[in-house]
């Protein structure tokens, strides 16, 4: 038996991430999208520039180095670097980024033990320098992260780039694209059941060959969306959110279906876009399940909006990014 969940428009517009009068771009969410091979620059500038739009305060691309002049030429206001760096440390043994990561997990004071990594407290502190693209260990303004929109799914530093970030990052993670397929191996289900103990939210964004993907590994049923996202979200610890002509978001407990999409949607990089809409809402401390009915409704909206004026044919998904704030008046 699995609950379904609605929420009413007026819900989903209650869910607006309005900025306060004294906000700062920090104080409004920043974005760290890992993000973009050197094969597919053109998913980092969809995701980067749809975080823009939907409200993130701050929006930073660490991409392939062949990736950076393409990303940099999509938008001034972007802040764009090579992931050499965090390439370097996700390429170390495990237990060498363990020593790095060990100040996310130190005691809070002395003689108080880590409550759930106690032999990892027990490592040097800062044995490897903390790559920059994690973000702080102790984040002083909200963040939130995307991995995988434009990474090959069947590369190895796609899958180091992946377990570093899932590792690292002491913030909401959004693993979309090519990063699925490393959440199916020993070290990403368990960085995916640590990062759930912590309390740290994790998001995954198949589509229907990549949920098969997630599927296959653990003989998961995959006939029924839905039910696949229940299953999916139960199995990895995560909120999922299974893309397609509907599509279905789950925590595990219940399931919101979603079906106000078009057909226009089925171009290359709207789903790129989608990534890019809900890390910026998770960035704005919506939580999973919130950040992914608001991103999807606006998604539906804005490809609405722009195959109105341009045809179903016709829409790419640069337009559905330049139709974000028509489907946010809509919803206001
Ligand atoms: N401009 C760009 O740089 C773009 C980059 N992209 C990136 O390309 C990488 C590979 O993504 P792809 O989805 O192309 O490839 P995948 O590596 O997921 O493979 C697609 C395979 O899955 C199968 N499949 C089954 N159901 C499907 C469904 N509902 N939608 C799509 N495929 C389905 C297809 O038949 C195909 O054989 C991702 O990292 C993605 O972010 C794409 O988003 C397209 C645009
Ligand atoms: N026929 C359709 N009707 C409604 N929405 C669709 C349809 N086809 C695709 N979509 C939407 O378009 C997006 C496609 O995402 P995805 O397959 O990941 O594309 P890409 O990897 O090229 O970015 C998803 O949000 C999906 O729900």
């Amino acid at each position: 038996m699995r609950r379904t969940k609605k929420y009413t428009l007026e819900q989903v517009a209650a869910l607006l991430p309005w900025p306060d009068d004294a906000a700062n771009k920090y104080s409004r969410g920043k974005v760290t999208l890992v993000a973009g091979c050197a094969d597919y620059p053109g998913a980092a500038c969809l995701a980067a520039t749809a975080s823009q739009r939907m409200g993130a305060g701050y929006t930073e691309v660490v991409c392939a180095p062949q990736s950076v002049s393409a990303v940099r030429a999509a938008s001034p206001s972007l802040v764009v670097r090579a992931w050499d760096e965090l390439a370097a440390y996700a390429q170390l043994d495990p237990d060498e980024r363990g020593a790095a990561m060990a100040p996310l997990v130190a005691p809070a004071a002395p003689g108080l033990a880590a409550p759930h990594h106690p032999a990892r407290s027990a490592r040097p502190l800062y044995a490897v320098p903390r790559p920059k693209a994690l973000g702080p260990a102790r984040p002083k303004h909200p963040l939130a992260f995307l991995v995988g929109s434009g990474f090959s799914a069947d590369d190895a530093l796609s899958a180091q780039l992946t377990c570093a970030v899932l590792d690292g990052a002491a913030a909401p993670v959004l693993v979309d694209g090519g990063a699925l397929d490393a959440l199916t191996s020993p070290e990403g289900r368990l960085l995916l059941r640590r990062r759930f103990v912590d309390g740290l939210p994790t998001v995954i964004t198949p589509h229907a060959g990549e949920a098969a993907r997630l599927a296959a590994p653990l003989e998961l049923p995959t006939d029924d969306p839905a039910q696949l996202a229940l299953l999916l979200s139960q199995a990895y610890g995560v909120t999922a959110m299974v893309k397609g002509p509907t599509t279905y978001i789950s925590d595990g407990e219940t399931v919101v279906r979603m079906s106000d999409g078009t057909p226009a949607l089925a171009k290359a990089g709207t789903g790129d876009v989608l990534a890019g809409m809900t890390a910026a809402l998770l960035a704005q401390k919506l939580a999973p399940v919130d950040a992914c009915v608001l991103a999807a409704t606006l998604h539906a909206r804005a490809a609405q909006a722009t195959a109105k004026r341009l045809t179903s044919i016709c829409v790419v998904a640069e337009d559905v990014v330049a139709a974000i704030p028509e489907a946010i008046a809509s919803l206001s």
